[in-house]
């Protein structure tokens, strides 16, 4: 069992409005009392004329794991991707109004280096997308691109980040052989030794069991509750067992809203909200 997270506070908010309604949605739930590592601030997310996010106030705490959950469409993927800009990618994609601010600076700033910051907040995907390179160039990737050419100081990374990966005992022995031959949960473990090999604040992991069997999905939940050590974690996840099992702190979104944000045991067990709380029973999906 993960141990209790400092205790949020949810406020209570209107339910969203119909997708047919005006998009004029109200300010949403903000959470916890203090200033979280990642704290969002009135934020609206477009996809070019179309709005994925709503308002969107939320401090998430350091150290802690957090989960976005909810109906397919309401926006998890959207607002984990604005944590590291990787929705800068997609044509048209932009924040409207609002902040994210990490760790006291707004990454939405015009100065702001998405390299470095993509360097801060680690990625880890639902597919797992290891290089056609060895076990080891895949887990110096990040360092080797940043200029890190000292062997011993990859070396030690390399070790480093399988160790904290849970991957070292696995692989210590194989460092040079091509990362394909391993299976599909140690290559997920792979991606996130590379994410973790170059030290960021954050790890945000969208899916990161969803291509994984039961045992491998397994292992890489209890890294994940692991990491919480050293990183702040956001999962993004369909599965709400996994929500329970890994999370200190659940997010539910409904249609690009922020409905509800709290401890995962007042969550899952005593939800303020009755949106949460239908969808916690099953009443929708
Ligand atoms: N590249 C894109 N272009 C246009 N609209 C997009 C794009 N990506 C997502 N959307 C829209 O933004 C909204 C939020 O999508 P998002 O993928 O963030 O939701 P989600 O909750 O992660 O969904 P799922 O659980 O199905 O992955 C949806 O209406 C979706 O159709």
């Amino acid at each position: 069992m993960v141990a209790a997270p400092p205790q949020p506070r949810t406020s209570s908010v209107d339910l969203p409005p119909a997708p047919s309604e005006p998009q004029e949605h109200a300010e949403a739930v903000s959470t916890t009392q203090q200033e979280g590592i990642i704290s969002v601030r009135g934020m609206d997310f477009m996809y070019g004329a179309k709005q994925a996010l709503f308002g969107v106030n939320m401090e998430i705490p350091a150290n802690q794991v957090t989960a976005f959950i909810g109906p397919s469409g309401c926006g998890k993927s959207t607002l984990l991707r604005c944590f590291n800009r990787i929705n800068d990618r997609i044509p048209g994609a932009h924040i409207g109004k609002g902040k994210v601010i990490i760790k006291g600076k707004n990454i939405y700033d015009a100065d702001v280096d998405t390299t470095q910051l993509r360097r801060q907040v680690g990625m880890v995907f639902q597919k797992y997308n290891p290089f056609p390179k060895s076990i080891y160039e895949n887990v110096v990737y990040g360092l080797r691109i940043a200029g890190e050419k000292r062997k011993k100081v990859l070396d030690e990374a390399c070790e480093r980040a399988l160790r904290e990966a849970a991957l070292w005992d696995e692989t210590k022995d194989r460092l040079k052989t091509n990362a394909f031959g391993m299976s599909g949960g140690q290559m997920q473990r792979l991606c996130i030794a590379r994410a973790v090999a170059v030290k960021p604040d954050i790890l945000l992991m969208d899916e990161p069991c969803s291509a994984l069997d039961p045992i491998a999905t397994l292992k890489v939940e209890e890294l994940i509750v692991a990491l919480r050590k050293e990183y702040t974690v956001v999962i993004v996840t369909h599965n709400m067992q996994q929500a329970r099992r890994v999370a200190d702190l659940t997010a539910f979104m409904y249609l690009g809203q922020l409905i509800e944000f709290a401890d995962t045991t007042t969550i899952f067990s005593n939800p303020q909200q009755k949106k949460t709380e239908d969808y916690i029973r099953g009443q929708f999906s």
